[in-house]
């Protein structure tokens, strides 16, 4: 894995110090995950230059931000930042404040000066060449209003849009700005549910076709599902695991196995649609599964999310239950969930993993023993509606 940005900071806070130094990948979202009061926020304002910290050292690709003697100040660093509320100027119509964006954006040609912040070191530019992106053009209103599906919005004021296009349009700005790496701070806790819905898939196409780095915090775990890549979770300033979202949901030691909709992602790729039930088949590794409605042209490739409570475990394939996904498994480890509970992870096909949760009671009745093949009835199967970017065009400039 490529692992491009470098970020250490250490900064007290009221209650606690933040205390975070983590790799993460230059591409692809990261989610900062934890509970309120955590550090999230603070994180992030760390990254664009807008809270102090003493011990710093943060590095973007192959360029120095923050270090020991290195200070790029906040308006220097090519961050866009979508924050909770939109915060739209009201007397400006769309257009215009998408190109507010636009003007305070960092072209590529223009050189950085670091700020010294004292004489020990210089800040530096490891790759000796212009940055990442430099030969990236950046994105165009056109291709911003399109990718966000806000191009009938140009004219509107912000006062008659709603609070989801209020959102795409801040988020338009931030990326009109040229930035090498995008912050987002729960984007979607201030809309309600049905435009949260409204609001994801255009997420999604954000993920599948810029190559800049997302890092977005969020309290959902559906929009974990959705968008991450990777995940960083924190607790009173400390990051207590990260690492790819697939491991990390799999990882039953770590903190996500132990939610209550703890679950599992799979690739999955449309195989054929059946007309007559509203059925679409999906290729999974080791096996079909079949989800209502009719989701995509063969071929397309899709994300999907299996609950681990929503799995239930036995020595057949019955053919004589309703349940239609039912797929060899293999266990491989077995821990407690909660004092009635157990978290099973389980091989399916060759290369994929699953997790199901059932209660100790039926583990102890079934005597199951790690090494033993099994059959997973999936009784529900939510495709998490995120677009892969192979299924794309190619990615846009950014
Ligand atoms: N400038 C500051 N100086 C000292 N303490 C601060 C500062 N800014 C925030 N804090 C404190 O740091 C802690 C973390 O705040 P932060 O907003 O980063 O958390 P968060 O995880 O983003 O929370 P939420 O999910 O509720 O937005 C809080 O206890 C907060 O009061």
């Amino acid at each position: 894995m490529n692992k491009a940005i470098q970020i250490r900071f250490q900064t007290p806070l009221e209650h606690f110090t933040l205390d975070v130094d983590i790799s993460i990948p230059a591409t692809g979202v990261t989610i900062l995950f934890g509970p309120s009061g955590c550090g999230k926020t603070t994180l992030l304002r760390c990254i664009a230059g807008l809270h102090p910290a003493k011990h710093a050292h943060l590095r973007i690709n192959n360029n120095s931000w923050q270090a020991e003697g290195v200070y790029l100040p906040a308006h220097q660093r090519r961050v866009g930042y979508v924050f909770q509320e939109p915060s739209l100027f009201p007397h400006l119509n769309v257009t215009r404040n998408l190109l507010f964006g636009q003007r305070r954006s960092y072209l590529p040609s223009q050189n950085q000066s670091h700020q010294r912040i004292d004489n020990k070191s210089p800040a530096h530019n490891d790759n000796k060449s212009p940055q990442r992106n430099a030969n990236k053009s950046p994105l165009s209103l056109d291709e911003v209003s399109q990718l966000l599906g806000i191009s009938h919005l140009l004219q509107r004021m912000p006062e008659h849009l709603s609070g989801g296009e209020k959102q795409r349009v801040a988020i338009g700005r931030a990326l009109l700005s040229n930035p090498e790496i995008l912050l987002m701070d729960e984007p979607l806790s201030a809309l309600d549910y049905a435009t949260k819905a409204e609001i994801i898939p255009y997420l999604e196409q954000l993920h599948a076709r810029l190559s800049i780095p997302i890092i977005y915090v969020t309290h959902a775990i559906s929009e974990v599902e959705s968008l991450a890549d990777h995940i960083v979770l924190l607790e009173k300033g400390k990051v207590t695991a990260q690492g790819p979202i697939k491991e990390m949901l799999l990882d039953l030691s770590a903190p996500l196995a132990h939610f209550t909709n703890a679950g599992s992602l799979l690739d999955a790729v449309v195989d054929h649609y059946d007309e007559e039930y509203d059925l679409t088949a999906f290729a999974v590794d080791g096996g079909t599964l079949t989800v209502p409605g009719n989701i995509g042209l063969p071929g397309a490739q899709k994300r999907i999310h299996l609950s681990a409570s929503h799995i239930s475990l036995s020595r057949t394939a019955a053919s004589d239950s309703t349940i239609v996904n039912i797929l060899p498994v293999t266990i491989l480890e077995i821990s407690p969930a909660d004092k009635a509970q157990c978290n099973i992870r389980l091989q399916l096909g060759d290369h994929s993993q699953i997790l199901a949760r059932i209660t100790r009671r039926s583990k102890d009745q079934l005597a199951l023993q790690c090494g033993e093949q099994l059959f997973a009835q999936i009784k529900g199967v939510s495709l998490v509606k995120r677009l892969n970017s192979h299924a794309h065009p190619a990615p846009l400039g950014l």
